[in-house]
């Protein structure tokens, strides 16, 4: 399967941070989240795969070479979504349209203005005074009316409302529709993930922790409960953490289908949702 980006040992260091040996890969075709809590290095890394910043060493490839190989033909076929972020922001939109439309060899302006009706995007508003859902409705729009094939989106849900939420991520799953589109969405809101990821990339502290497709997640993880006697020096070693309480114990395991032949009978195995695993992986739950 080819590799919308790839991350070959990337290390980037600040004063107080830094990403550390990072290897992953975002598949072409799918939807991948990038998951991790405030502070991970999510923002970090997409500046790195944008190229907006410099990694210290390792490889980065955008569409299986270096970023600023054919840079141009790179920059019209990626998308990048940030919603507090937009250039152009003293232009209202019918303005703006006329400015970005010359950038993009691909414009397609019947399809813009289609997108733009369809969200209910005012046209003849300031940039800067759009809503912050409106804001990443554009930016959507405008990605898709340049037929970008990998969408960046960093954060694209936080802070809207429910509504506005479940229409970008509508937005978002119509786009998929499209197999040669691929999209890699950072954002803390998990449940967003459960419906429209296939890949997770899950960091820490500039760390990866996991990166893998749903669903092999789902069958690896378990949330298991079950008595606290049950837990003997061996069998805790089969849990990523254990929350024990006086009616008994709750823990993530990642070896669910080990601990459904070691301990089937006296303990009850849920799904872990990414959230579950978020939350027992680094935080104390
Ligand atoms: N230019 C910089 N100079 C120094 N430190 C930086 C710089 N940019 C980011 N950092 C630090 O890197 C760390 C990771 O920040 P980053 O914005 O990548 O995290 P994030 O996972 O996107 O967080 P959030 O979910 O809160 O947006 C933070 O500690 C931040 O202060």
């Amino acid at each position: 399967m080819e590799d919308a980006v790839r991350l070959q040992h990337v290390n980037k260091t600040y004063k107080d941070f830094a990403i550390s040996d990072l290897s992953f890969t975002v598949k072409k075709g799918y939807v991948t989240g990038f998951i991790g809590p405030n502070g991970a290095g999510k923002t970090t890394i997409i500046k790195l795969m944008l190229n907006l910043i410099n990694q210290d060493s390792g490889i980065i490839q955008v569409f299986g070479e270096d970023y600023t190989t054919n840079i141009n033909e790179k920059k019209q076929r990626i998308g990048f979504i940030y919603a507090d972020h937009h250039l152009y922001q003293h232009l209202t939109i019918k303005k703006m349209k006329k400015v970005i439309a010359q950038f993009y060899k691909k414009w397609d302006d019947t399809l813009f203005d289609s997108y733009v009706n369809r969200l209910q995007l005012p046209w003849d508003k300031k940039i800067v005074n759009l809503s912050k859902g409106m804001g990443t409705k554009l930016s959507i729009a405008i990605a898709l009316s340049h037929h970008a094939e990998l969408l960046i989106l960093d954060e694209p849900t936080s802070g809207l409302d429910p509504i506005s939420r479940r229409e970008i991520l509508d937005l978002l799953a119509e786009v998929m529709q499209d197999e040669e589109k691929t999209i890699f969405f950072s954002t803390h809101i998990t449940s967003d993930l459960e419906q429209i990821a296939d890949y997770i990339t899950f960091i820490h502290e500039g760390k990866l922790l996991l990166s893998d497709n749903k669903e092999s997640i789902t069958e690896q993880y378990g949330l298991v409960r079950g008595p606290v006697d049950l837990l003997d020096d061996d069998i805790r070693t089969l849990f990523v953490n254990v929350r024990e309480t006086a009616i008994g114990f709750e823990g993530l395991t990642n070896q669910a289908a080990l601990i459904r032949r070691l301990m089937g009978d006296h303990v009850v195995i849920e799904r872990a949702s990414l959230e579950d695993i978020m939350v027992y992986t680094i935080g104390n739950p």
